[in-house]
């Protein structure tokens, strides 16, 4: 049994607990909160038999083997860190930290304390996934990859009549970009790994975070191209583009049917049958890794996410683009 704490109490964690429910070797003892009364009220619904709203304390706790981290994106990096040095290992949201600072001392301090460091990016664990990789050769040399994830924000609206919240607070690291641009890269930097440069544009908000971006990639014979949106909505499906075919993809953030079309005008289906829970594939790779003694995943690796960072913090560099957590030392 992997004995996992939770940071974050919202809708998500709700979504990876009702997963993780279905994975083999996954007990939920402990949950961290700011406020007793949340940490009481959410132990209480899930069962969980620990609460903290001192996070030091949860990190030294024998009580739990693992950290699932779903707090805001400001915090990962500092909240994993404290974990970790606490002996556990630790289950990173997506951005996994701010900016490429943070997640280097991450990653030292995964290694200093042979913990296990995962980023939660769904998308490249999905059977979906696997099946875009594994297929690719069928289409020859690609040329373009291109990923659509524009969805309106329920709380752009909110935004709109003078409220911000957290979604659109810069001081919590979050924005289009972070939020969304990410798993259109992910991806990317998983299937063709670093691109020799990066083009970026954004519309940026009052707030200062970017409402939409989109960016253009280059790769020695192939483009990446990406748009995503926090303020309109695309319905759009992604592609990889080949000489000998087109790779299409319903959704890059959650592959769930996936097709070629040749040239001749055939198809071939490569959709996989797949959890509607889905997030139950990092659960389990998560626990796999830590049952074979490994201290690092090879599809969400370090290097994927350090990757992935380099050109967010790139693209935020061209926008102007800075959050209060570039300017912290850790
Ligand atoms: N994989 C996926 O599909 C998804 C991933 N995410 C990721 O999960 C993470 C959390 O996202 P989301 O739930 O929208 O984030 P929220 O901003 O809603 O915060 C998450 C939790 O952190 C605590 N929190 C809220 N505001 C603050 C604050 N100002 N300072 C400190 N703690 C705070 C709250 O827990 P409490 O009150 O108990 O302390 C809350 O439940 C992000 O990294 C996001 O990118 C989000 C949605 C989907
Ligand atoms: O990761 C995510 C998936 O989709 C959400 C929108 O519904 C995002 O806000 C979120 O952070």
């Amino acid at each position: 049994m992997v004995r996992f704490g939770i940071i974050g109490t919202n809708k998500i964690t709700e979504e990876l607990i009702a997963a993780a429910r279905q994975a083999e070797d996954f007990a939920l003892t402990a949950v961290y909160s700011r406020t007793a009364d949340r940490a009481t009220e959410f132990a209480a619904m899930h069962g969980i038999s620990h609460t903290f709203t001192d996070l030091e304390k949860m990190a030294s706790s024998a009580e739990l083997d693992a950290v699932y981290i779903a707090s805001p994106n400001s915090l990962h990096a500092e909240q994993a860190i404290l974990c970790m040095k606490g002996g556990k290992h630790v289950l990173c949201e997506k951005p996994i930290a701010s900016n490429t600072a943070e997640l280097e001392a991450m990653i030292r301090t995964a290694r200093d304390n042979g913990v296990l460091l995962m980023e939660a990016m769904k998308s490249t664990l999905l059977p979906n996934f696997a099946a875009i990789r594994s297929n690719l050769h069928k289409i020859g040399p690609v040329r373009r990859y291109f990923a659509s994830y524009c969805q309106y924000s329920s709380r752009y609206d909110a935004y709109k009549q003078g409220t911000v919240l957290n979604a659109f607070n810069p001081a919590l690291s979050n924005g289009s970009l972070m939020d969304i641009g990410v798993y259109c890269l992910y991806p990317l930097v998983a299937l063709f790994g670093k691109p020799s440069r990066v083009q970026a544009n954004g519309i940026m908000l009052e707030s200062g975070v970017d409402g939409q971006g989109s960016m253009l990639l280059s790769y020695e014979e192939m483009d990446g191209m990406v748009m995503y949106s926090k303020i309109t909505s695309s319905y759009a499906p992604s592609e990889i583009q080949g000489e000998g075919g087109t790779m299409i993809i319903d959704k890059i953030n959650q592959p769930e049917q996936v097709h070629i079309r040749y040239r001749d005008g055939s198809v071939e289906e490569l959709t996989q049958s797949q959890a509607a829970r889905n997030m139950i594939y990092e659960v389990e790779e998560f626990i796999r890794l830590l049952h074979s003694g490994q201290r690092e995943s090879a599809v969400n690796s370090h290097a994927n996410s350090l990757t992935t960072m380099e050109i967010m913090d790139e693209a935020r560099r061209q926008l102007g683009l800075v959050f209060p957590a570039d300017r912290k030392i850790l």
